[in-house]
């Protein structure tokens, strides 16, 4: 039998049961197939994916109105990866419309918030999971999936891992294909992986880690390759004897001082280091991510989407366009598509866009000049005007500025420009294109958990995979 676009919708729209809308449950969609194949390195493993990455057998929606009917024609490579080495795809998650949030609150009215699964106590008032990726993390977290998928612009992997107290990993710009993800804004966003330990997270991103001729930001094998090479010759095959962690100034440590003690004794050599640029990371940042989204989003018009939010099928073009993205975006899209058409005006572009662009370029050198391994691509090396070389491996500090907050509550960040603050220590890494892992440390005076994050060099996630496995034997004990 042909399979025909016509005919992959009428497959899904038989075995798609929505999930009943007032619930709190992280999924957009479950499936109800049967488990994966019996072979594979993934065989049987039951894994979620986020709901702006592309599955044939379910409606790819960004949990946003436009493309609540959306069912995509084709499987995203890392989905296809997944499939391919056996993995059960047991649904699709719940994610901050099109990825633009911290909380996974920003919803359509048919979907409520994520419930964070974590509570220390059964009758605590529900906190959010975190977002935008909330609903992988809080699917990892309650023990449904085994592993997820997420995305990862400026924190949405890392963020909800430390809410829910599970390991996420954002890995370094280009290493995990992005052909059937939809896009928030390209020069940032990241396929990242969800689990609640280490091994599960580094056998995933094995899989889904893998060049891809069909994504033209993918990094080629012998990038890959390359990056491994400089590892091997600046650290020890095993352990962390003599591994430099950096701990940035400008951010105020609450690694606790038994976790850094622990590494100590395992023969990390801890130090101070400056990145100053990090202050202005995160105006850049929604600046960029804006003005890419503002662009992205152009797409969603009402010719090929947002179909069934139409009434207008008489009114001229323009009319229809403008309905259907009323209608279609909620607010929280609808203010950064603005905000970023705003930055790309003629009058604002070189003092707002261009000015974010620069600042990109500082922290990317600060970045540059603290590492002792160098950028496997040479274009991004950095020259020390002082001729000193870089001296850490890794950057440590804590992924969040607290534990998960009150969900719509308006207090701790759930809601207007406080939410934008929750994604302070995560935004860093990702305008850098650097791998960032948070590894769940500890639990905060209220008793919700905490995680710390590790940033290393572009490549370098065996090195982050190798201390982060130390750090969870450390937490086992707190
Ligand atoms: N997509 C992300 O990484 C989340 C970030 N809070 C944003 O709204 O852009």
């Amino acid at each position: 039998m042909r399979i025909t676009r016509q005919r992959l919708q009428s497959v899904a729209a038989a075995i798609k049961p929505r999930i009943s809308d007032a619930s709190p449950t992280p999924y957009s969609w479950i499936s109800n197939a049967t488990p994966g194949s019996s072979t594979g390195k993934l065989a049987g493993k039951a894994i979620a994916i986020k709901d702006n990455i592309s599955y044939t057998v379910a409606p790819t929606s960004c949990s946003s109105s436009i493309l609540r009917d959306y069912n995509p024609p084709y499987n995203a490579t890392c989905v296809q990866s997944l499939i391919s080495e056996g993995a059960h795809i047991v649904g699709q998650t719940k994610m901050d419309e099109f990825g633009m949030g911290s909380t996974t609150s920003h919803l359509p009215s048919y979907y409520s918030p994520v419930h964070n699964p974590a509570s220390p106590q059964p009758n605590e008032p529900p906190r959010s999971a975190g977002g935008s990726s909330g609903g992988s993390a809080a699917a990892v977290a309650e023990g449904s999936s085994w592993a997820a998928l997420g995305t990862d612009t400026g924190g949405s992997v890392r963020l909800p891992a430390s809410f829910c107290g599970v390991v996420g990993l954002k890995p370094s710009y280009g290493l995990i294909s992005r052909r059937g993800v939809v896009a928030y804004a390209d020069s940032l966003d990241c396929v990242g992986v969800l689990g609640r330990d280490i091994d599960t997270v580094e056998q995933v991103f094995e899989v889904v880690s893998q060049p891809d001729e069909r994504d033209m930001t993918c990094a080629s094998l012998s990038s890959r390759n390359k990056a491994l090479e400089i590892l091997k010759s600046y650290i020890p095959e095993t352990g962390i004897e003599g591994i430099r962690i950096g701990l940035p100034k400008e951010i105020t440590q609450t690694a606790s001082s038994s976790l850094l003690d622990y590494l100590k004794n395992q023969g990390a050599i801890i130090q101070e280091v400056s990145l100053p640029s990090i202050e202005k990371a995160l105006p850049a940042y929604y600046v960029l991510a804006s003005a890419e989204a503002s662009s992205n989003l152009g797409r969603f018009g009402g010719n090929w989407f947002g179909s069934s939010i139409t009434d207008t099928v008489d009114k001229n073009g323009e009319e229809r366009r403008k309905r259907i993205r009323t209608q279609g975006f909620g607010k929280e899209v609808k203010k950064r598509i603005l905000a970023g058409t705003w930055a790309l005006s003629a009058d604002e572009f070189d003092n707002t866009y261009l000015k974010a662009l620069y600042l990109r370029q500082l922290l990317r050198q600060n970045y540059q000049s603290l590492f002792r391994i160098p950028h496997p691509h040479s274009s991004h090396q950095q020259i020390h005007k002082d001729g000193k070389k870089g001296v850490i491996d890794l950057i440590l500090h804590p992924t969040a500025i607290g534990t998960a907050p009150l969900l719509n509550s308006g207090e701790k960040g759930t809601k207007g420009s406080d939410e934008y603050s929750q994604d302070l220590l995560t935004v860093p890494a990702s305008l850098a294109g650097l791998p960032s892992m948070s590894v769940p440390a500890g639990k905060g005076q209220d008793g919700w958990p905490l995680g710390v994050s590790l940033t290393g060099q572009w490549g370098m996630e065996k090195l982050i995979f190798r201390l982060g496995r130390v750090i969870e034997e450390w937490n086992k004990g707190q």
